[in-house]
């Protein structure tokens, strides 16, 4: 390795090597700073342009769009712009980087690659073994602007001497920044790992969209990173088909997400959606916590059953009649002719709100019969002496008239009243609102359930939505149907809305008419004002409003993803792969996770189970072997928990030792609380690294606020140094030292209470305090 020596005045001398590297590194810089402000200048000038044809401000718009995203990229990347030189067998030398420079003069040379372009993946896979006609791999180190560090892997072994880098577990490549990197305190924020991807994590970011790609892999083993990785190779290698369809990656809770939400943008992508489960219907956010037994019985691939049934019970006839005043008329609506209409309907096997019509049709035709029975009979017909019509002939009405009677029918509020008590258009938030907060209700809808199982669906009026209740939203809207009729008018409102603020624009264009126009009044001197109605100009404003497709996704429940990425896909309940798999039509899709940190009790124990009834066999299956986060004296621990969750799994083998064993402490159950505060205190003492505490449920509102310092729970700022939090909240993240309170209550909380232990073991990247009241459970005995 390389790195700048200092003089006894304290002057910094820089290695020949670095500083020719620095030359190198300052001139991207240089390039890369002229790049933002072209993007910039560009950006003011077409801002600066208006009026035009629809076309140029439809282009326009799509410049507009183009230059603020590149003026974000080139911001996004100034840290680590390059970060790796390769120098292969032909003399060549090639530059990675987090994004793709050229030459702006001659030939357009590549002055720095793209890390997701195929010419930059050897710094990836090369190997001693396999160099792929790579001699030196270089890994440039740099602060800010400046280069501080070179690491070099000489992969041609005739020159590396006798032994090759030597590295605690096989296949590892550029060990030193890899080392620099883990080891390094964290910050609250998943980093970027370009710098130092892995071989095997590099074959799934850069695996075949197609299909669906299950990527298994134990705590630490960089499924998140890699899932996200993924995300940014496939936006830069698929742009034209994934730009236009969006990413969507579903995390396990919102504080997951905020701990993964700057990997993208330093990845300079934006054509992702990031989403928990709970926030994929538009228009909920369902926070709303619930028992594991109501979400796990909520997630159960059998309340599509439920939600038939509930929505036919909403389908009613009358016992006897339901009486209807038509025109002063007397009408019935007999059981009879609801019950036909209702099968007519029924039979369309059209979703509810779209077979409404047809039940519409039918009630509405078998009433305009009986008021042409009443009101159409010729009083003369069998009046020999009756003008015109012959004996026999009763009916008077032709058919027009009775098209006539039936609009009437079909717009008269009282016959709309009757049609809706018997066939209501309903939103599935309707739908389930009135179901969960009806005991009658359930009952009708759920005769395969206990009683206990239906007390856990019911609630009470004002409570709001929660993440369980998201699929079954998601799958009423499909049972019902959207209505199309509730689409048209938020149409038309934002029609009105749009012509009203063209009404308002065309009021200042009027009104900044030259005056000598106003006093000629001359008929063949158009204005602009003249050629644009408000309608026209209410369109054009829909025209020049500009979202990216993310952006659209997010507002349209039926949008199809080009691409879906979970991430502890283990979590997921069968209701809940039902919504993803119809965001994803295609089934282009990479699925993370690790079926031993199973939690939730609606979860998955077995990949095959969950994927089978959308791909049958037709699914790949990887897996990540090597543990990046938490050093091996405490996956030795969590192993043993490992065993008790199941006892054929292994865990991932880590890639460093510390030389730290975790700290596992009985103690006197009255003194818990200070023993916390004084484990806490311990770890905090050092200048830096965060420090999660991790509680049982149970113990979070009363031992999270004692402990000093510290934000607690779901909505913990992420940036605090001491974090306490229940292991659900912890799904994904990672603290420098982490303190495990009671473990014993953490497995006895849950069915799943011990892959909860294995996940909380799981999450530091340096040391573990374990701490017992009363004794060490013994699955924690060595
Ligand atoms: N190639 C790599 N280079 C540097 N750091 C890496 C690499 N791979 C993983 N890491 C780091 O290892 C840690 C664990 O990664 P990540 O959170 O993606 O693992 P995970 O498999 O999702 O873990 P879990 O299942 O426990 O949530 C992170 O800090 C990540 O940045």
């Amino acid at each position: 390795m390389s790195s700048p020596s200092s003089t006894p005045s304290g002057d910094v001398v820089p290695d020949p090597e670095i500083a020719r590297e620095q030359e190198y590194v300052s001139m991207l810089h240089g390039r890369l700073d002229e790049l933002r402000e072209q993007a910039r200048r560009r950006l003011a000038s077409v801002l600066r342009h208006t009026g035009g044809t629809p076309q140029e401000r439809s282009q326009r718009d799509s410049n507009i769009a183009m230059y603020t995203d590149q003026v974000a990229h080139y911001g996004a990347v100034d840290n680590g712009l390059c970060f790796g030189r390769l120098d292969l067998d032909s003399g060549e030398a090639r530059y990675i980087g987090r994004i793709g420079i050229f030459d702006d003069e001659g030939d357009y040379e590549p002055l720095l690659l793209d890390w997701r372009a195929p010419a930059s993946r050897p710094f990836y896979l090369a190997t001693a073994a396999a160099p792929e006609g790579v001699r030196r791999r270089r890994h440039i180190r740099t602060r800010g602007r400046q280069v501080v560090a070179l690491d070099d892997e000489v992969l041609d072994l005739s020159e590396a001497g006798a032994h090759g880098p030597h590295t605690r577990v096989d296949g590892i490549t550029g060990e030193s920044a890899l080392f620099a990197a883990l080891g390094a305190s964290r910050t609250g924020r998943m980093r970027d790992i370009v710098e130092t991807i892995q071989a095997e994590q590099d074959r799934i970011i850069r695996a075949d969209p197609r299909g669906v790609l299950v990527v298994q892999g134990g705590p630490g083993t960089g499924k998140t990173a890699v899932a996200l990785h993924r995300a940014a190779y496939l936006l830069y290698t698929y742009r034209q088909e994934l730009s236009a369809r969006a990413v969507l990656i579903v995390g396990p809770n919102e504080t997951f997400l905020r701990y993964i939400s700057q990997v993208l943008p330093s990845l300079a992508e934006t054509g992702v959606l990031l989403r928990t489960l709970g926030e994929l219907f538009p228009g909920i956010s369902a926070r709303r916590v619930e028992s594991d037994d109501a979400a796990a019985l909520k997630g159960r691939a059998a309340m599509t059953g439920v939600l038939e049934k509930a929505i036919r019970d909403r389908q009613r006839v009358p016992d006897d009649a339901l009486e209807v005043s038509f025109d002063n008329e007397p009408l019935r609506i007999t059981r009879e002719i609801a019950e036909d209409a209702r099968h007519h309907a029924r039979r369309s096997e059209r979703p509810h709100n779209h077979a409404r019509s047809l039940f519409e049709i039918e009630v509405v035709h078998a009433l305009s019969l009986e008021l042409a029975e009443r009101i159409g009979t010729d009083p003369y017909a069998d009046d020999p002496l009756g003008e015109d019509d012959a004996p026999g002939d009763p009916q008077i009405m032709e058919e027009a008239d009775l098209a006539e009677i039936r609009r009437e029918l079909r717009a008269d509020p009282a016959v709309q009243t009757a049609l809706d008590w018997m066939w209501p258009v309903l939103t599935p938030q309707r739908l389930l609102g009135d179901l969960f907060t009806s005991a009658e209700r359930i009952a009708a809808a759920t005769p395969e359930l206990t009683d206990a199982e239906r007390a856990l669906l019911l609630r009470g009026p004002d409570d709001g939505w929660t993440p369980a209740d998201v699929p079954l939203l998601d799958e009423a809207a499909e049972l019902l149907g959207e209505d199309d009729r509730d689409v048209d008018l938020l149409a038309e409102y934002r029609r009105r809305q749009q012509a009203a603020y063209a009404e308002g624009a065309l009021e200042i264009l009027h009104g900044s008419r030259p005056i000598d126009l106003e006093d000629e009044i001359d008929p063949e001197i158009l204005t602009a004002a003249d050629l644009l109605t408000a309608g026209i100009l209410g369109e054009r404003q829909d025209e020049r409003e500009y979202r990216t497709a993310a952006e659209r996704a997010a507002l349209d429940r039926k949008w199809a993803f080009g691409h879906v990425i979970v991430d502890e896909a283990q979590e997921l309940s069968a209701m809940a792969w039902r919504v993803l798999m119809r965001r994803c039509p295609s089934r282009s899709m990479t699925i993370v996770g690790d079926v031993a940190q199973t939690g939730d009790p609606a979860g998955t124990s077995s990949w095959d189970r969950v994927l089978s009834p959308y791909v049958a066999q037709r699914w790949r299956h990887v897996e990540l072997t090597v543990n990046y986060r938490t050093p091996a004296e405490i996956m030795a621990l969590a192993g043993q928990v490992l065993a008790e969750v199941d006892p054929a799994m292994r865990p991932p083998r880590s890639v460093r030792e510390t030389g730290v064993p975790p700290e596992v402490r009985a103690l006197d159950p009255a003194a818990l609380v200070d023993e916390v505060i004084a484990a806490v205190r311990r770890e905090a003492a050092g200048p830096e690294g965060r420090i999660g505490v991790l509680v049982p449920t149970a113990d979070l509102a009363t031992l999270g606020p004692l402990v000093p310092g510290a934000a607690v729970g779901a909505a913990a700022d992420l940036d605090s140094r001491i974090v306490v939090l229940t292991v659900r909240q912890a799904k994904g993240l990672e603290f420098d030292s982490v303190v495990v309170v009671d473990p014993a209550a953490i497995v006895a909380e849950s069915p799943r209470g011990a892959s909860d232990l294995y996940v909380a073991l799981t999450r530091p990247t340096q040391r573990l305090t374990v701490l017992c009241p009363g004794e060490v459970p013994k699955l924690l005995v060595p």
